[in-house]
């Protein structure tokens, strides 16, 4: 596909910098292979000034009106998002609750012609995606309400220490906040068959600095995280000003929809293709963490 074929990839993003409208020319594999290798490095890669500069504020602004539309909803969790209510033996880290207190704005809320949906929906975008974290193809969700949203963390709130269900998150700061609202991520603190729970204790506890890595986000960075085994969070927002992020979730399968409960849980509603598609052989859980 040639740059003219994708206009609103040559508008929005940097493509000096990330070549995304030449599919596997040499800039589109040195920045590849650069996301690979942080992503095998580090656990996350941080493609700076992602979008152009120039745009930025249009992303910011664009966001900013739909932020009021979150669904607000102070929710004790632990970690590993199991019902806090389930029994579990006396040192194990689930345990421990948290507040969650950041709320996200729903797909079906934000306007198809806003930056963040078109760059969703974009097929470069996606295979650009696909090709960084190793897969032949990325879907986004059939989830009407989880496969886009802002996550927002207003002032005096945070977003606690979790795991994600998705083995890798694709996310985008829209507006920082004037103090706090820090990405904090303990690099494989776990793996698929190790769950370390001293160590995700001693974070939990406060014990952990040692095991704990700080990211510098800045409005219009893309990033590409591995959530299923870094244990993260947002620490509290300070000052006046909330901050807001858009999370891209896609799965290697297509027809991802999230449970009832869980999409009543995040989002305070469901809608019919929740209903559908519970019990069907099609579906997974909301992908948000
Ligand atoms: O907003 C962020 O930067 C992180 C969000 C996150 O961890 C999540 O939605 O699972
Ligand atoms: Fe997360």
């Amino acid at each position: 596909m040639s740059a003219s074929e994708s206009p609103l990839i040559e508008r929005v993003v940097d493509t000096t910098r990330y070549p995304l409208a030449e599919p596997d020319g040499p800039g589109w594999t040195e920045v590849v292979a650069r996301a690979r290798r942080d992503l095998a490095e580090h656990g996350c890669s941080v493609l700076p000034d992602f979008i152009r500069p120039a745009l930025q504020e249009e992303l910011r602004r664009e966001c900013a009106e739909i932020a009021p539309e979150a669904h607000y909803d102070v929710e004790v969790v632990n970690a590993y998002n199991i019902d806090t209510s389930t029994e579990l033996p006396p040192e194990h880290p689930g345990r421990k609750t948290l507040e969650r207190g950041n709320a996200f704005v729903a797909r079906d809320q934000i306007p198809a012609e806003a930056i963040i949906h078109r760059l969703y929906a974009d097929p470069l975008f996606q295979r650009f995606l696909a090709d960084c974290v190793q897969l032949p193809r990325i879907h986004p969700l059939a989830d009407p309400l989880a496969g886009l949203t802002l996550n927002v963390v207003n002032p005096g709130m945070a977003h606690p220490w979790h795991f994600d269900t998705n083995e890798f998150a694709v996310s985008m700061l829209t507006q920082e906040p004037e103090s706090g609202g820090g990405f904090e991520y303990c690099q494989d603190i776990r793996s698929g068959d190790e769950e370390n729970f001293d160590d995700v204790r001693a974070v939990l506890d406060g014990d952990g600095e040692h095991l704990v890595r700080r990211l510098t986000l800045r409005p219009g960075d893309l990033q590409l995280f591995k959530g299923r085994y870094s244990l993260h969070r947002v620490t509290e927002v300070g000052g006046s000003t909330a901050r807001y992020s858009a999370i891209f979730a896609y799965s290697e399968r297509p027809g991802v929809i999230g449970s009832v409960s869980r999409t009543k849980q995040i989002f305070g509603r469901v809608l019919p293709e929740h209903v559908a598609a519970e019990g069907n052989a099609v579906r997974g859980d909301a992908l948000l963490d």
